[in-house]
């Protein structure tokens, strides 16, 4: 792939490289990453509007940007800290903590956009 310039887009390559090494690596974000898209099938199923479908991509982005976050900063203080230490894990506590928040508002979001749809399709039939 190349910019405007006809050059190579470097970065891209490396951040795709990224998106994968943290994928390979890491549970909790593959168990995120599979979460994500059994919410999009959900929303295929029952036909979201554009507006839901909106708030749920942006709980989706929330929920999976916190996890690379939360993934760098583990990869970066086992580099920089590989021993046990209280700050080493105060710090990778408040990551785990921003996935968390971000995890809790994600539910919420899944659980007002689609109990009602769910209710809905049942009184379809
Ligand atoms: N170097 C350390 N010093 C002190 N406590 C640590 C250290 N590394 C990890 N911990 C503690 O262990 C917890 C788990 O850290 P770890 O790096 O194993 O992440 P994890 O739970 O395995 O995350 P993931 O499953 O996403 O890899 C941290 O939240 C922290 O409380």
């Amino acid at each position: 792939m190349n910019d405007k310039n006809g050059k190579p887009l470097i970065g891209f390559a490396h951040a795709w490289y990224g998106v994968k090494k943290a994928i390979n690596s890491e549970r909790n974000l593959r168990l995120h990453v599979l979460a994500s898209i059994c919410v999009i099938a959900g929303g295929i199923i029952f036909r979201l509007s554009i507006i839901k479908w909106t708030v749920i991509i942006l709980a989706i982005g929330l929920v999976l940007v916190a996890e690379f976050l939360n993934t760098a900063i583990e990869k970066m203080i086992n580099y920089v800290k590989p021993d046990i230490h209280p700050r080493a894990k105060e710090i990778k506590d408040i990551a785990a903590g921003a996935v968390l928040i971000a995890s809790v508002i994600a539910a919420a979001v899944g659980v007002l956009i689609f109990i009602p749809e769910f209710f809905r399709w049942i009184n379809g039939f």
